[in-house]
């Protein structure tokens, strides 16, 4: 006869096979924990009354068939997904194959690109690094995730900030051309050209306060990050946080930092943040994260009140909310405004530390670039300085070797699958293509790990596969502030570099900024002090 108990082991495997086996279920999972509950008090309520039925034949006691339950559930799980599942002929850790807490853990200290890197070095070019997910160590990745034709789709990750959507947080593809067209427009060549103003008075800030430390050193991490921030106020929302002229963080940046932090450990499983926002909205990170976007909203809000003669990056979507009778309109403002604050930000200020930080490493670099600054009538001429191949080769080798994304990207394959330089990956795949070890790869690129800017102009032999190179992504997901970043990055570089000499300082050989450096999102160097010294 059938015992409560194994019916318990049977439902486990059961719900395993019937249920959760199909389909996704990140975005469900506070429900889940909801229903499980709601049977465990189920089942306390059947066995009050089944002893009030039947007294001399107890019922099991309800926590005990909930444990059967789920360990038989995850043991189900846990085999499935070793022995019968279609990624398991590939390599990788046993324990990255059960479950992504595995990966998890291992990024607890948010070292993400490290975790990958020793993968890589352990199990080869495709690395089974979850369940149902391969990270692909090979130059031709992106183009096969993004380029021209693929059927792929975003993975999970995308929906971290449902309700809310922007152009980078929809897995739908028709509602993603759609939000991305307004991007397109407010990044385009010709409104950059009005942001230019704008751009100029920010690197001119920049400017006089690094001149203001008079050769004592300067925390490079914080005037960057104060830089950009600044200027995404500026360029987004025409409002001034003026961190550079009051020499202090803005204390919202503090909320920021807190909210991006939790993505270093927690990017891996999405349904962990998505569980502590529905449970624990107001407790430890997960405030941050609604405080952040909070701010977020009300800048949006702020902005909608005033009437510029300019425009900024906000009229655009101001326009597009304004004209738009769908439902979600506003949750579609709030998904963009939160993407603009942060895409607008904090890609920019680790790439200019990164690039300042090789700058000190690497004096003859820094002068060269000086040298080729002298060929133009303008420090300020953004075409002049897009031509620059010392300038722009050492821009790309500091996104090579240490890029603003450090592993963040990933994508589903489409049912029938994909082959990838002859590798079949099955249908319903997570792809993921970590820029950091990419760049290092021997095959893509020689001599990997040096810093060789000539090999983007003068000795374009150093690289074997041009496709290994994406800091920006390619295709149709691709960065839309591209064009506006690289703007922001040569125009700073222009200004310091033509008016001082950058070394690390006393006692300093930056040898942090790797060393510390954390993949939270995007990458958070280690302190990098500099000491800049005006030329003669
Ligand atoms: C050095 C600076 C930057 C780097 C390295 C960078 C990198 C990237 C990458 C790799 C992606 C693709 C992400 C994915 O695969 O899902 C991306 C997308 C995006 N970036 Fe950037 N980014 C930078 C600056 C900016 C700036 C300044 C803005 C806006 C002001 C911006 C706005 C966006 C947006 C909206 C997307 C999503 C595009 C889409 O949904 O189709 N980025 N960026």
């Amino acid at each position: 006869m059938l015992t409560g108990e194994s019916l318990a082991v049977l439902s486990g495997v059961l719900a395993h096979r019937l249920v959760f086996i199909h389909g996704e279920w990140h975005l469900l999972v506070a429900t889940l924990v909801v229903s499980h509950l709601a049977l465990l008090g189920g089942l306390y309520a059947l066995r009050a009354v089944w002893a009030e039925y039947v007294p001399d034949q107890a019922l099991p006691h309800p926590v005990t068939l909930v444990c059967l339950y789920l360990s038989s559930l995850f043991s189900s799980i846990a085999v499935y997904r070793v022995f019968f599942h279609q990624l398991r002929h590939f390599p990788g850790p046993r324990l990255a194959a059960v479950s992504k807490l595995w990966h998890v853990w291992r990024c607890r200290s948010s070292r993400g690109h490290h975790v990958l890197e020793d993968w890589h070095h352990k199990y080869g070019t495709f690395v089974r690094t979850g369940p149902a997910e391969i990270t692909i160590f090979h130059p031709a990745v992106y183009e096969a995730m993004d380029g021209p034709g693929n059927q792929n789709t975003r993975s999970d990750w995308y929906d971290l900030l449902q309700p809310r959507i922007s152009s980078i947080f929809t897995r739908d593809r028709a509602l993603h051309i759609q939000r991305r067209a307004i991007w397109t427009h407010a990044l385009s060549s010709s409104a950059i050209r009005e942001y230019h103003p704008r751009i100029l008075a920010k690197v001119r800030t920049l400017t006089e306060l690094i001149g203001a430390q008079k050769s004592h050193p300067i925390l490079i991490n914080e005037a960057m990050y104060w830089f950009a921030f600044d200027s995404m106020g500026d360029f987004a929302f025409s409002e001034d946080f003026g961190m550079m002229k009051n020499k202090k963080w803005h204390r919202v940046i503090f909320t920021f930092r807190s909210a991006l932090a939790l993505l270093g450990p927690f990017s891996p499983a999405i349904w962990i943040p998505r569980l502590a926002f529905a449970f624990i909205p107001g407790l430890w990170w997960a405030r941050w994260w609604f405080r952040m976007l909070s701010f977020c909203d009300k800048c949006m809000e702020r902005r909608m009140k005033r009437v510029l003669p300019d425009k900024d990056i906000a009229s655009f979507f101001i326009q597009d909310h304004k004209a738009s009778v769908n439902e979600n309109k506003a949750l579609w403002l709030s998904g963009d405004t939160a993407t603009l604050v942060v895409a607008g930000s904090d890609t920019n200020a680790p790439t200019l530390t990164h690039l300042f930080y090789f700058f000190a490493r690497y004096p003859d670099h820094l002068e060269k670039v000086y040298q080729e600054l002298a060929s133009l009538s303008s420090l300020e001429d953004t075409v002049g300085l897009a031509k620059l191949p010392h300038l722009n080769g050492m821009i790309n080798e500091t996104m090579r070797l240490l890029p603003a994304v450090l592993t963040f990207g990933t994508r589903v394959t489409p049912p029938e699958g994909l082959t990838i330089e002859g590798t079949f990956i099955p249908g319903g795949t997570k792809l993921c293509a970590p820029r950091y070890t990419i760049g290092r790869l021997e095959s893509a690129y020689a001599k990997p790990h040096e810093f060789i800017p000539e090999r983007w102009y003068s000795q374009p032999e150093l690289i074997r596969d041009r496709r290994a190179f994406a800091p920006f992504g390619v295709g149709n997901t691709s960065c839309v502030g591209k064009n506006l970043a690289l703007t922001q990055i040569r125009l700073v570089a222009a200004a310091l570099v033509s008016r001082y000499h950058i070394n690390f300082a006393p006692g300093s050989n930056g040898e942090q900024v790797e060393r510390d450096m954390k993949d939270q999102l995007t990458a958070q160097p280690g302190a990098c002090r500099l000491v800049f010294v005006e030329r003669e």
